[in-house]
């Protein structure tokens, strides 16, 4: 499978995204876990594509995104990198590989770049890690932020509602998105935030943010795509919307293959040798 190199004006670069904001341009962000659905994804024209620790929901079915180890981020991210050619590949650095010290993450984010072949890391939180951040940044490997409900911290907040309602909170989210600026982050992931907020901070830096939950006047938008395809059928918040309805598609599909093996109807003479 080959990549257009950076070189090429077609390849969408953490630069690219820079400048798309600039220009007023949204920025279309989407993820996928495996080689075929990153190679539709990335034939349509997606920007980036984020290899996300919602596998841990969507792909292995886990509760919460906190059992994600490195190995299974940096397993999924190599199968992405493998069907895409143009979009942005961003990794999520899972829960437990960066917060320790910025050793560690540096460590973290090593790995899947040179593992994987993704071309960026996601990292949930602000002033929190920012010596992780910074040490990642020097490396030379590009750092995408996420503030606001941040799915690694679920035991500390107990839920998922939407975050930095109050004052203290919306102006601490403001100066890590900042601070998350000027250490030289690439992007900033705002995930249910009050959408007023959101253009606020959007409105404050000059690095696009990508909302998930956040309203429209983030400078990009985010899905899992289980859920925009209507695959991950139990899950249905406020912010998402729904594309297409895969999961009856699938069922239809594999109740009518069970009803051709059963009926011997399939397979026919021409499926045969
Ligand atoms: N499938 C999936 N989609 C996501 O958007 C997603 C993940 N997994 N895993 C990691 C994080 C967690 N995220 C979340 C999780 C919960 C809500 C939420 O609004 N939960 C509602 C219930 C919604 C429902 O189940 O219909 C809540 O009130 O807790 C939002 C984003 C976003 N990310
Ligand atoms: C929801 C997005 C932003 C994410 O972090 C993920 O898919 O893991
Ligand atoms: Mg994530």
């Amino acid at each position: 499978m080959s990549t257009y190199t950076v070189e090429d004006p077609r390849k969408v670069t953490t630069r690219r995204l820079i400048e798309m904001k600039a220009k007023g341009e949204k920025i279309a962000m989407l993820t996928a876990y495996d080689y075929s659905m990153a190679k539709l994804v990335d034939e349509a024209g997606m920007d980036a594509i984020l290899v996300g620790d919602s596998a841990a929901n969507v792909m292995a079915g886990y509760p919460t995104t906190l059992p994600m180890t490195l190995d299974q981020m940096i397993y999924h991210a190599q199968c992405v990198v493998r069907g895409v050619k143009r979009a942005l590949v961003v990794c999520d650095m899972p829960f437990g590989t960066y917060q320790g010290n910025s050793i560690e993450a540096l460590n973290s984010a090593i790995r899947i770049m040179k593992e994987s072949g993704a071309e960026a890391v996601k990292m949930e939180g602000g002033a929190e890690i920012i010596e992780s951040i910074e040490r990642i940044l020097c490396a030379g490997i590009p750092v995408m932020g996420h503030l606001g409900l941040t799915p690694q911290s679920i035991n500390k907040f107990g839920s998922y509602n939407v975050r930095a309602r109050n004052e203290a909170e919306a102006q601490k989210l403001i100066e890590d998105a900042k601070l998350l600026e000027q250490v030289g982050s690439f992007a900033i992931v705002l995930e249910k935030i009050p959408a007023a907020l959101a253009t606020k901070v959007s409105e404050s830096v000059s690095i696009p943010t990508i909302g998930i939950g956040a309203g429209n006047g983030c400078d990009g938008q985010v899905l899992v795509m289980q859920d925009m395809l209507g695959i991950n059928k139990g899950f249905s918040p406020r912010f998402l919307r729904r594309y297409a309805d895969l999961g009856t598609i699938v069922e239809d599909a594999v109740g009518n293959y069970i009803k051709d093996v059963k009926s011997t109807d399939f397979p026919n003479e021409s499926e045969q040798y």
